[in-house]
């Protein structure tokens, strides 16, 4: 386990970190999740000994490394610049680690050859970093950062100068990875699809804290906060309460609509269709809400739609028949 706890990262009065505390568990994949500038980075090269933090400590497998420099904390690193040596092969870069620990000859060939294998880079040896793709280097650098057979793999970012397609594959092909080797790895990204689709494990971060820590289905089915909701997808602000679209239910009769409504659901709000928009499986409808409520938008599936014969133009009621709500309790005992 990576335990950190009473983290205090100050530059000047501003608090990078504030009083941090958060365990990940042996062998997870967690996800550090939030947005620019809420302390992701500095929270991970705190556990990496590349930052000092002014207070707390942080232990790796029940080892205190808060004063431990970063090269004997049992880590390996990867940057979402990957600093490789230009001059060296592909196989040089993915030894380096051992060759400065004076591996003998034999066993450092067997571990680039199995390490290159995993990463999908097997016959790739002779290369050079800049005959690499983007999306090729970032897996290189992780063989090399795996090659010394670290306790905790501390990933920053590390697909964010990808494309989108390369970044889907590659997040993919991370969670295989992890499966297959199961080292502790800890993920900064601020894209909370990255985060849903990989991690086992989520810390949303926000302004320097930790807001709350779940398995992605917890933090998206039980939000301690609005900040959590809105941060890990799209929401609706329907009468003044955060709804994620595809809870909300469209009806033509303003009665039916009251006779779907659940007794803790905002009240029903009659509202004009502006576009009826198709994503693929489901449809999403932007709707300017009567009086007081804004604009806001529901996600329906394609059946429920052609069902409703929805138009640009006409008159619909909204309303919430079950939903996700932000917790009422200590996020800290739901979870
Ligand atoms: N060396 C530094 N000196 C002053 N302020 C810093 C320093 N390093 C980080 N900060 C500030 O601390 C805050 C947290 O930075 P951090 O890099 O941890 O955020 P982040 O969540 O990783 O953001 P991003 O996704 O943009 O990298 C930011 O406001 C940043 O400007």
């Amino acid at each position: 386990m990576i335990r950190v706890t009473d983290a205090q990262k100050n530059y000047g009065d501003f608090a990078a970190l504030d009083d941090v505390s958060i365990e990940i568990p042996s062998g997870s994949l967690t996800a550090l999740l939030g947005p620019s500038g809420s302390g992701k980075s500095t929270l991970l090269r705190s556990i990496a000994g590349l930052e000092t933090l002014d207070q707390g400590v942080v232990e790796i497998e029940g080892r205190d490394v808060t004063n431990v420099p970063p090269q004997r904390r049992g880590i390996g690193f990867v940057f979402q610049h990957y600093a490789a040596f230009k001059h060296m092969t592909v196989r040089d870069n993915v030894a380096f680690g051992l060759t400065i620990r004076k591996r003998p000859r034999a066993e450092i060939d067997r571990k680039v050859d199995d390490l290159l294998e995993i990463v999908g880079l097997g016959g790739f040896h002779k290369r050079f970093p800049s005959q690499l793709s983007g999306g090729q280097r970032q897996r290189m650098a992780l063989a090399r950062a795996l090659a010394v057979d670290p306790e905790v793999l501390l990933l920053d970012e590390p697909f964010g100068a990808l494309d989108a397609k390369v970044r889907t594959d590659l997040r993919t092909w991370l969670r295989r990875l992890h499966d297959e080797v199961h080292v502790t790895t800890v993920l900064v990204t601020h894209d909370q699809t990255e985060a849903l689709d990989v991690a086992d494990r989520i810390a949303v971060m926000n302004k320097g804290q930790i807001e709350q820590v779940g398995t992605p289905v917890e933090l998206y089915e039980r939000p301690a906060n609005d900040f959590v909701m809105s941060f890990l997808g799209e929401v609706a602000d329907l009468g003044g309460r955060l709804i994620r679209p595809h809870d909300i239910t469209l009806e033509r009769d303003r009665s039916r609509a009251e006779a779907l409504r659940a007794s803790d659901s905002p009240p029903v709000i009659g509202a004009t269709i502006r576009r009826v928009v198709p994503l693929g499986f489901e449809v999403r409808v932007d709707l300017a809400g009567d009086g007081e409520a804004g604009d806001f938008s529901a996600q329906l599936t394609r059946a429920e739609t052609a069902g409703l014969k929805l138009q640009p133009g006409e008159k619909v009621f909204a309303v919430v028949a079950q939903q996700v709500s932000v917790l009422e309790t200590d996020p800290a005992l739901a979870i």
